[in-house]
């Protein structure tokens, strides 16, 4: 059985629909309007123990919601949904000792407390013999440089400082499962790069990890899957790579002549590429289909136009094609 299990998982909030002013407010109290949103629409998940899966979709399209039926904060309107075979909603505590949770907009720590004396709290709530406490945060110093802002107040910390003691609150008691909700926001890129580091070997050491991030270098070196949803719905879930292979068919060839080409001329050669002008009469790239034709093959009937001085292919990029599959122009499952 997988770790962590949703099946028709489902979410829909229900907001009172009040006009404005005071005889709106009258109106509401005689009939109660509300409009209804769906924020997650009959999800199905199974995430096994030690996978690290990246969770990504636009904005508002129920990433956070899931996160939070997840880890038990919300109750879901309809499904079902287990991880470590507890219900989260109906046994927060069990499910409390088992995952860990950073939600990147907003913190855990004690505002008023030194992130030291924060910690503490937590050591203390979840019952962390000191050995495995002070092994944890030496860790942490390690990847984090947490030494540096254990004394400083909740309040007195900048983003990227309060990033780094929540990562630390959030991972304290050793949890089974995280869920990180834009881990490297804010983060300078050494200390990014870190963090990913950090996660990469949490994740071989066992650590199950849900990763919601729009920073696609963190979805590529931390995690193996991609679940991709939209309107609530879940669009895509399969390997990275399988993603990149199934829908990067396209290349696209950077060319640099030795004389001015006509592009209808070279356009003309190439069915079923696209050929487009680049910024001198001497430089064009040529898109094309992977499985239609070779990079060789194109090659060779530039070569038939002008001599080549220069020649790149580029792939897309797994946020292109993401993109892609976002906009409907890519139609996954
Ligand atoms: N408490 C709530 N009451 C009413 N609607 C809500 C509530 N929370 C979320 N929503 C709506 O549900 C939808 C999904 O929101 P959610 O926060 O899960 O999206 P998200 O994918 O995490 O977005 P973002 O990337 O912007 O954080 C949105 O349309 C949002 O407005």
């Amino acid at each position: 059985m997988a770790l962590v299990e949703a099946r028709g998982l489902t979410k829909v909030f229900r907001r009172p629909d009040k006009a404005p002013g005071l005889k709106g407010a009258l109106r509401q109290l005689v009939v109660r309007r509300f409009t209804e949103k769906v924020a997650v629409d009959h999800v199905d998940l199974a995430i096994d123990a030690g996978e690290a899966v990246a969770y990504v979709g636009p904005n508002g399209a129920g990433k956070s919601t899931t996160v939070k039926l997840l880890s038990g904060i919300l109750v879901p309107t309809a499904g079902e949904v287990r991880v470590g075979g507890v219900e989260p909603h109906r046994d927060r505590i069990a499910n409390a000792h088992r995952i860990g949770v950073l939600f990147g907009q907003r913190t855990q720590l004690w505002w008023d407390l030194p992130v030291a004396d924060s910690l503490d709290v937590l050591r203390d709530m979840y019952g962390i013999d000191r050995a495995t406490y002070t092994r944890r945060l030496k860790r942490f110093d390690e990847v984090l440089e947490l030494g540096e802002i254990l004394p400083s107040l909740g309040r007195r910390l900048s983003l990227g400082q309060r990033m780094r003691a929540d990562l630390a609150a959030a991972l304290i008691h050793g949890p089974e499962v995280v869920y990180l909700d834009e881990p490297t926001i804010g983060l300078d890129i050494a200390v990014k790069d870190r963090v990913r580091g950090f996660l990469r070997s949490l994740r071989d050491e066992g650590t199950t990890i849900m990763l919601t991030s729009h920073d696609l270098r963190d979805i590529e070196d931390v995690c193996r899957r991609l679940v991709i949803i939209d309107g609530g719905r879940i669009i895509f879930d399969g390997a990275l790579t399988a993603l990149k292979d199934e829908f990067a068919r396209e290349r696209i060839l950077h060319v640099e002549t030795a004389a001015d080409v006509p592009l209808a001329a070279v356009q003309a050669s190439l069915a079923g590429a696209t050929v487009t002008a680049g910024d001198s009469p001497r430089r064009f790239s040529v898109r094309f289909n992977r499985f239609a034709m070779t990079a060789g093959q194109v090659v060779a009937a530039l070569a038939g136009h002008a001599e080549l001085v220069d020649f790149h292919v580029d792939e897309p990029s797994i946020e292109d094609v993401v993109r892609r599959v976002y906009s409907g122009e890519l139609m996954a499952r």
